[in-house]
């Protein structure tokens, strides 16, 4: 994420930013994120991602206020859930398709086949109960956005790679889908 990309998510105006904390590619540092977070739009919060990081990291870099929500992207447990909760940080729990537990108090369920790297999900085999807004993600484009959320229909659609070209963000992929999300 850059400030480019920052500039093109500024134009587009999606419900929510992410800022991926968790090792690969997007990984973020919290010195850029602060810098990402000036620029971003006020009026859209950015959620931090992580997988399986300490509850102390996370809690340190929410109240630096790079972030206003966590995604937890690993197998982290229900108590670290609750804990976050406890100081008021909404929290999207990740689960596979297959892999959501009975019960989560979780603010958001997100249903994703992996970290990034997921491969889309059969949106026509989804058999799952829930109380909690869904989020739907995994290697989803503009190709596939409104059959998949015809088939889940879901209340917030979750895309990173399929607004990127050759690795990058895109700003037209990004407004495109954005565009085309809000009027779904
Ligand atoms: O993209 C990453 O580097 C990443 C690493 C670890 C956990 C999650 C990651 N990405 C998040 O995964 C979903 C779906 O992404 P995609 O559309 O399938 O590329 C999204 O929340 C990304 O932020």
């Amino acid at each position: 994420m850059t400030s480019a990309d920052i500039q093109a998510v500024n134009q587009a105006q999606p419900d929510l930013a992410g800022f991926i904390f968790a090792k690969g590619r997007h990984q973020l540092d919290l010195i850029t994120a602060l810098k990402l977070r000036q620029e971003l739009d006020s009026k859209i919060p950015s959620v931090g991602v992580f997988v399986n990081a300490p509850l102390a990291e996370m809690i340190a870099i929410f109240n630096s206020g790079a972030i206003s929500m966590i995604q937890l992207h690993g197998q982290e447990s229900e108590q670290t859930v609750v804990a976050l909760q406890k100081l008021h940080i909404p929290v999207i729990n990740v689960f596979q398709p297959t892999g959501i537990p009975a019960e989560t108090q979780a603010d958001y369920l997100m249903l994703d086949s992996g970290q990034g790297n997921g491969k889309l999900i059969d949106w026509s085999n989804l058999n799952i109960k829930h109380t909690q807004p869904l989020i739907i993600a995994g290697a989803l484009n503009i190709q596939n956005i409104e059959q998949a959320t015809q088939l889940s229909q879901p209340d917030i659609v979750d895309i990173s790679r399929g607004v990127e070209t050759n690795g990058q963000k895109d700003a037209r992929k990004i407004f495109e889908i954005v565009k085309l999300v809000h009027q779904l």
